[in-house]
């Protein structure tokens, strides 16, 4: 049987936390090696649609679609449970899809009706529970002994999120793979027009689903993969974001079109070689929306302070960018030279770095570039807890504080820090080498003050991408083929 499917990345906004809402500053965003699924089938009835979201307990919803005006409309035979993301994703995505392929190929579709499955990495959501459960320690040992995509045993109202973007990553594989399921899109790993529309019927659904327009990283981690991120202006979605209930299909197709004015940039990012990218959730949680709130209140009412703090991050951010891109070209220089000085930092503290540039060897510009790096990082983390204090949004905490100073005192430890918004969500610590992992994990399974539990995700630096059922360990086992 013909399937399709369609995974998207999870992200990890390592720099530009709340500067990115702002059209004047850049982040970078880190696409992850979690990544979620879906997966479409032919269905067996007559215009129906089934999603299965086949990890939790309330797996399954279902929707008759009908088209009038070109306009796909969907109704649900159980009004009072609702899947917001999905059915924005499926109404707006087939109506842009009925408009762009012939209607006698659209109708043969939708009349044999639609099997969806939505599947998530084990990261997008916190496996505490199952390991508690089984008795296993909450560590990476346990983690790798789960079975891929497991059930979580609660619901998806219910169930906690690990902070990685699972709507942005469901909204855009859903996207995607419903464009390459009606052939819409003949090339979409490799064509960057096709991915632009992608991107742009994902972007508008995705905003319109959660009710406002953000700043779109995470969506463009799903598209783009990993990589320096200026959005978009939101003018650009106003106009069908605004009349949400009475869309105007014409200026929505002229919208999402990849030709239309969308001023968004993109510039490609890997970690340098060598690099690791190591994330923990901790077990407490944030309300972004609010924290986003206060920071921005705290901004408006002091404009002159916060635009202080803001460049000071925004320069501090892109040299630690630069960086990391100059040591790339470093290693494409010379890469005996470059492991040769790796090695040697990563069994010293980053703090001690500065002590090679004094001796005669070589890799002295590796050696500036790492130090580098690991002081501007330390001065973007004091104005987040200065940013913290002024606007009473506690984006590095104290209790965040002792657990990053603890990770960079490891050896190897170039950076280590609160993602996005911040909060007490999750931490990322980024390394050279490979001792610095399990020291940094031997830090998070014994830290008392809270419980900190290891993902298993890194950096992977691809966008959205078509796959073979086959070639995705356990996907299979969780399809009723
Ligand atoms: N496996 C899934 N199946 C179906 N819907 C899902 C799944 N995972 C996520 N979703 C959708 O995404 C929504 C969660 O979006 P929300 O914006 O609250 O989280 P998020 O910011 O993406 O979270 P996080 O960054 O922690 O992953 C859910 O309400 C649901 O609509
Ligand atoms: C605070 C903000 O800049 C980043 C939020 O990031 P995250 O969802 O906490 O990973 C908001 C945004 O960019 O939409």
């Amino acid at each position: 049987m013909s399937l399709t499917v369609v995974s998207a990345p999870g992200k990890v906004l390592l720099t530009g936390g709340y500067l990115i809402l702002d059209r004047e500053y850049k982040g970078l965003v880190i696409g992850t090696s979690s990544r979620f699924y879906t997966i479409i089938q032919p269905g067996d009835n007559l215009s129906k649609i089934i999603i299965h979201a086949p990890q939790f307990n309330d797996p399954n919803w279902e929707y008759k679609i009908t088209i009038k005006d070109g306009l796909c409309e969907l109704s649900t035979f159980e009004k009072d449970r609702c899947n917001t993301f999905i059915e924005t994703v499926l109404k707006h995505s087939l109506s842009i899809i009925s408009n762009r392929i012939s209607s006698q190929k659209f109708d043969e579709l939708v009349l044999e009706g639609l099997n969806i499955y939505v599947i998530g990495s084990n990261d997008f959501y916190s496996q505490r529970e199952q390991l508690k459960n089984s008795n296993l320690p909450l560590n990476t040992t346990s983690l790798r002994n789960l079975t891929p995509f497991c059930k979580v045993h609660t619901t998806l109202k219910q169930v906690h999120k690990t902070g990685l973007g699972s709507s942005a990553a469901m909204t855009t594989s859903l996207v995607a793979a419903l464009f390459v399921y009606f052939k819409c899109v003949d090339n979409v790993n490799d064509d960057i027009k096709e991915r632009t529309l992608i991107h742009n019927v994902s972007q508008f659904c995705h905003c319109l689903a959660q009710g406002k327009v953000g700043s779109g990283f995470d969506v463009s981690a799903a598209v783009w993969g990993s990589h320096v991120y200026k959005r978009f202006s939101p003018t650009i979605l106003e106009p069908v974001i605004k009349s949400e209930n009475n869309i105007d299909l014409t200026v929505l197709n002229k919208i999402i079109d990849p030709d239309y004015k969308w001023d968004n940039q993109i510039k490609s990012f890997t970690l340098p070689p060598e690099f690791k990218m190591i994330l923990a959730e901790v077990d407490s949680g944030s309300n972004t929306p609010s924290m986003v709130g206060k920071v921005l209140a705290w901004r408006k009412a002091n404009p002159e302070q916060a635009n202080i703090l803001w460049n000071t991050i925004a320069s501090n951010c892109a040299i630690v960018i630069n960086n990391l891109i100059e040591l790339t070209n470093e290693y494409e220089k010379d890469k005996t030279e470059y492991i040769e000085a790796i090695r040697t930092c990563s069994c010293v503290n980053g703090s001690m770095w500065s002590n090679l540039l004094d001796q005669e060897r070589s890799g002295k510009r590796i050696f500036e570039l790492l130090y580098s790096i690991f002081t501007e990082y330390q001065k973007v983390r004091q104005s987040l807890r200065d940013m913290s204090n002024m606007s009473d949004a506690p984006i590095e905490p104290p209790m965040q504080t002792r657990l990053l100073d603890a990770c960079t005192e490891v050896p190897g430890v170039v950076m280590a820090g609160v993602p996005g918004a911040g909060g007490y969500d999750a931490i990322f610590c980024i390394g050279i080498g490979d001792k610095f992992v399990t020291q940094v994990e031997n830090v998070w399974e014994n830290w008392n003050e809270m419980s900190v539990g290891p993902l298993l995700t890194n950096e992977s630096s691809e966008g959205f991408r078509k796959e073979n059922l086959e070639n995705v360990l356990g996907l299979k086992n969780c399809l009723e083929l």
